[in-house]
């Protein structure tokens, strides 16, 4: 069964285009693999995926149902729902009110204002959820925290929990284990694949190959806004177009690798 569909789908920014004309299909209950050199268009992608930018052209749906034309709010209630590049949480609410956050569809704050005893129901399974989020993402007891004062790896996890607690049915993750140590990489490694034993749909972008092609069922890379391979992520990667893109030259990028390295592609970032 297909999770998510993108047909044509084109972002131009002005003269830029981001994407264009990207195709590819994530299956429901696979970990899938977005990847490509720096600026190759994923973040926008994922972007578009999740209504943060209007399509150019093309169509993306997820389930069979149209994601394409829909405003943020509606494609998130329709359980789509994702992480950022850069932490997003909110350093003046614990741990668990972040959590909760995600968990909410905004139905909580209109009955707040009109139907108090639904609310303080909804309030009560936001909280349910978000504990079984923090939990899910191995963060049991931190509840009360306040995000600056855990690790980095933690404060990742926390956006994770965040996403998790909607249910989502497609979750996007975008380069969850930047700037992780390698030991946090493995256990993030670890989190996504037992997401994925659970049934959880997930699109991930992530730069380190290595990473990448061990932990998804498919991969798809993109260069200059393109599909330029997609498939099996051990023989993708091999792919003379993939070695190109992120070399310029013909070579191995899945075995050019350090530990817990990235290959970043042309400028190196
Ligand atoms: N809002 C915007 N306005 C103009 N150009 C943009 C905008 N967002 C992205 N771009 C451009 O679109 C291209 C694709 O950017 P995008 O961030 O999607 O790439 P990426 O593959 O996610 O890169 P990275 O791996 O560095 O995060 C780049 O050339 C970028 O400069």
């Amino acid at each position: 069964m297909t999770a998510l569909r993108c047909e044509d789908v084109a972002v131009h920014f002005g003269g830029v285009k981001a994407v264009d004309g990207v195709e590819f299909t994530v299956r429901a209950g696979s970990l899938c693999g977005l990847v490509g050199p720096n600026g190759s268009g994923k973040t926008t992608l994922l972007n578009a995926i999740s209504g943060l930018v209007p399509l150019t052209r093309g169509r993306i749906t997820a389930g069979g149902e149209a994601v394409s034309g829909r405003a943020v709010p509606h494609i998130a209630r329709s359980g789509i729902r994702r992480t950022y590049q850069a932490i997003r949480l909110v350093p003046g609410l614990t741990v668990l009110q972040n959590v909760m956050l995600g968990a909410d569809d905004g139905r909580r704050l209109l009955d707040g204002l009109v139907r108090p005893r639904r609310a303080a129901r909804a309030d009560r399974e936001s909280r349910d959820r978000a504990r079984e989020a923090l939990a899910r993402v191995g963060l049991t007891g931190l509840e009360k925290s306040l995000p600056g004062a855990l690790p980095y790896g933690h404060q990742r996890r926390v956006e994770i929990a965040r996403a998790l607690a909607a249910r989502p049915r497609l979750l996007l993750l975008d380069e969850p284990v930047a700037g992780m140590s390698p030991v946090e990489r493995t256990e993030i490694g670890d989190l996504l694949t037992s997401l994925r034993d659970d049934g959880m749909t997930q699109l991930l972008v992530e730069h380190d190959l290595e990473m990448v092609t061990r932990l998804t069922d498919h991969l798809v890379v993109v260069d200059f806004g393109r599909v330029i391979a997609d498939g099996d992520p051990a023989t993708t990667v091999r792919d003379d177009r993939v070695r190109e893109a992120y070399l310029g030259r013909r070579h191995d990028p899945a075995a050019d690798h350090g530990a817990g390295g990235a290959l970043r592609g042309r400028d190196g970032g």
